[in-house]
């Protein structure tokens, strides 16, 4: 159950507010930092942070000569400086930097600002003289920025993808020397530049130190074009770099946005900034910028994010640069559609406030967050917590606490009972004890469904005995407590395992000693986020034998578990940081209130984006108890051995296994597994109102018809070891099991990628390793 233990949820403290968008300028044309004067305008008219190139035109074009000198000396002798095999002469070395070469020098500003690696160096180029310079003036600034006090830098993103023109090579030299940056700029955070995808002939072409090669070849318009290269080179470039934390995304919002699986891909990724340039905006009639209604929804969506982008508006408008311009207050609210932007629109030139004030104008054009968006809630996104074991530990107050702070769940309980009750009375059905039903709340907590169980019965008018049965001992106290001063000595109150509860007391003599009857109506809540991983199954087998015969019924009578994989980038490198000190990191399924993730299958006729894993149903067949005894007791003819070594296989009958296909339509990497859970509490049983269910979801498609705004549990993730690759048009095999040796319960799961190759022909394409929760079992 979630939320965990440490944060309390306050129920209540919903003030309603927005995300706060921070502002970012930047000027590709800068040669240097602002001056103090212009940093300060800067910041009065609104921005929040600025970024400085780290060295100016004098180094680019030492560099750029030194490059030419060292290629026409390697020309003289027959090298073009791609060859691969060893020279006769050194490669060049870059030269220290000199005063004339920057204009960044240690100062309290300074430290304030994002650097920006001089956009120029092409670590990428098959040429190894160009991509040993870019690399060392890489290294070069870096260093010199962590001299100067700078915390974050962005990096130019790779020049060229995989797919094409030497790109494969281009992207591992890339890739190591962003791992090189990472050692070298050790406390230093890191932002690639990339493309949301590679746009023809988008924004300004930089001219690299490849351009002294001659001229490269332009890039072709109006062909067809794939729009995951860039992400799969950022995922190249993180992985190389063994998900760094350090390591973000500056991520450029195109001019033309893409398809939302693409936008909902980068949605999952650390991304720290959106860069937007004048490529991106549109003009209104007056000729004031604006974004379209896509770019608005995406920016929007973005900013949900627990860590929330920043904003940074690159080269909008005039400079800035000494200037006194005050925002500008008029009204945004006519900013036209991309459709409604026509020719005929006035293009007057607009300046940096323009770009900044319908910014900030967009700021206050989201809707405000949702009561259950509260500061409390959202700090929750992506936050990995250990599930709880409620039947092995003992929980404390607090916890129990947090549960009653949602509400929907106990509603959904008090319909299920009021439900249960009115049917009773109108079925005529009998009763374990004259008059009245007999009710046991089994896992009673503090006693908050005991509430809702006399409250149906207040409501429904029939009358009830109830009992409450918790093995806490310290809820026990509490229980006891609630019984005097709220339940009027109502509630039988009994301290016990539920397992080894011999049912209410009917009488009490010392001739025949307690004499004990059975529950009409058994309670309880004892379901975890994937359902059946706080054990309820066995819990509930062990108190099935006082259930009255053969009308008993259990709230919940049944609960599913539900599966989709996902790519969730941040959860990975999360569990992966923990590892050295957590050596389970990897065998845990985490209960994590699932945000920044991408749901990597689609639905497609026969297969859902999320699946049903299996069932456990309530009451259990008779003939299951009788064989449970047997087994327990020895009693089974033949191996004598349940699945697991050394096991009865006693708790066999509540192991599971499923096998679920899930279809990618784009390629991507599965990190893990989204698990949920349904739930019925109720079922009708009146023919009038068959299939009529009071239900609770953790499902995300279903939640809202089922039980809106429930906030008790968050999902679980079953992670991946290793990161799994899989190309477009792939299907994802999930095995899973629920496994038991009679003394514990775990998981196992398996994920493998499979390809079509021709009509009926599949072959793999790779496939995670067998991952397992067995050393973190929930003890039974
Ligand atoms: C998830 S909490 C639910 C508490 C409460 N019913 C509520 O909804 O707020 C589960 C409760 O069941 C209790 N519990 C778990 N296994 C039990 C068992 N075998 N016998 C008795 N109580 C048990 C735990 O101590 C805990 O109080």
């Amino acid at each position: 159950m979630a939320p965990g233990e440490s944060d309390v949820f306050i129920p209540g403290e919903f003030a309603p507010h927005r995300p706060i968008f921070h502002i970012g300028y930047h000027n590709s044309e800068r040669n240097a930092p602002p001056t103090d004067i212009q940093y300060g305008n800067l910041l009065n008219q609104g921005f929040n942070f600025v970024t400085t190139p780290l060295t100016n035109d004098h180094f680019r074009e030492r560099v750029f000569r030194l490059v030419q000198d060292h290629l026409a000396i390697l020309k003289d002798s027959g090298d073009d400086g791609s060859s691969n095999f060893t020279t006769p002469g050194a490669d060049p070395i870059l030269p220290p930097l000199t005063p004339q070469d920057t204009s960044v020098f240690p100062s309290a500003a300074v430290n304030t600002y994002t650097g920006y690696i001089s956009p120029w160096i092409d670590p990428c180029s098959p040429n190894r003289i160009i991509s040993s310079i870019s690399r060392q003036v890489l290294n070069l600034e870096i260093n010199y920025a962590n001299f100067c006090g700078i915390r974050s830098l962005i990096l130019p993103g790779p020049t060229r993808d995989a797919s094409k023109d030497g790109g494969i090579q281009g992207l591992a030299q890339y890739s190591r020397a962003v791992q090189e940056a990472l050692t070298i700029g050790s406390r230093l955070t890191f932002l690639v530049h990339m493309p949301m995808y590679r746009e023809p002939l988008a924004g300004l072409e930089v001219r690299t130190l490849s351009s002294v090669l001659g001229a490269t070849p332009p890039r072709e318009a109006g062909k067809e074009i794939d729009l995951y290269t860039a992400w799969d080179s950022w995922n190249h470039i993180r992985s190389v770099c063994d998900y760094d934390m350090r390591l973000f995304v500056a991520l450029r919002i195109p001019k033309v946005m893409p398809e939302m699986a693409l936008q909902n891909r980068w949605f999952a990724e650390p991304l720290h900034y959106l860069t937007i340039g004048p490529e991106s905006f549109q003009f209104n009639k007056p000729g004031y910028p604006s974004l379209s209604k896509h770019h608005q929804n995406m920016i929007f969506t973005y900013m949900r994010l627990k860590n929330t982008p920043w904003l940074l508006l690159s080269d909008l408008g005039s400079d800035g640069q000494g200037t006194s311009e005050q925002p500008d207050t008029k009204s945004h609210d006519q900013f036209p559609s991309l459709a409604e932007a026509g020719d005929k629109v006035v293009k007057r030139s607009a300046s940096t406030n323009d770009y900044l004030s319908y910014v900030r104008w967009l700021e206050m054009q989201q809707t405000p967050l949702p009561a259950l968006e509260s500061n409390t809630l959202t700090s929750f996104q992506d936050w990995l917590q250990s599930p709880l074991q409620p039947l092995a530990d003992n929980l404390e107050s607090a916890t129990y606490e947090v549960f009653e702070g949602d509400p929907v769940k106990y509603n959904q309980y008090e319909a299920a009972c009021i439900e249960a009750l009115s049917e009773w009375k109108e079925l005529g059905k009998p009763t374990s004890k004259e008059g009245v039903v007999v009710i046991a709340v089994a896992g009673s907590g503090r006693g908050p469904l005991v509430t809702r169980a006399l409250t149906a019965a207040e409501f429904t008018g029939v009358p009830v005995e109830v009992w409450a049965v918790e093995k806490n001992p310290n809820a026990y106290v509490y229980l006891l407590r609630q019984n005097e001063a709220i339940w009027g000595g109502r509630v039988k109150v009994v301290k016990t395992d539920m397992r080894a509860w011999k049912g209410p007391v009917l009488s009490e003599s010392p001739e025949t000693g307690p004499v004990y009857g059975k529950v009409d109506i058994l309670i309880s809540e004892l379901l975890g986020s994937f359902a059946d991983n706080e054990l309820s199954p066995e819990c509930l087998d062990g108190i099935q034998h006082v259930m009255a015969k053969p009308h008993g019924i259990s709230i919940p009578s049944s609960y599913t578990a539900h599966l989709s994989p996902i790519a969730t980038p941040k959860l990975y490198a999360d569990i992966l940081s923990r590892y050295p000190t957590e050596s389970t990191a990897f065998d845990t399924p985490w209960v994590v209130r699932l945000f920044a993730i991408d749901f990597v299958s689609q639905r497609v006729p026969g297969h859902e984006q999320i699946q049903q894993a299996w069932e456990f149903v309530h009451p259990i067949p008779e003939s299951t108890l009788k064989g449970i005894e047997a087994r327990r007791s020895g009693g089974v003819v033949g191996g004598g051995g349940g699945s697991m070594a050394g096991a009865a296989g006693a708790n066999d009958h509540n192991s599971r296994f499923c096998h679920l296909t899930f279809v990618c339509r784009t390629r991507g990497v599965v990190h893990g597994l989204a698990g949920y859970f349904e739930s019925t509490l109720y079922e009708s049983q009146l023919a009038s109102a068959k299939g009529q269910k009071v239900e609770i979801s953790t499902h995300p498609e279903r939640i809202d018809d089922k039980s809106k705004d429930m906030i008790s549990w968050f999902p679980i993730f079953f992670p991946l070891k290793q990161p799994l690759y899989f190309p477009a048009d792939s299907e994802l095999e999930v095995s899973m099991w629920r496994q038991t040796d009679d003394t514990k319960v775990w998981y196992e799961w398996l994920v493998e990628a499979w390809m079509w190759v021709g009509e009926s022909n599949r072959i793999k394409v790779g496939s995670s390793a067998l991952c397992t929760s067995r050393k973190v079992a929930c003890l039974m």
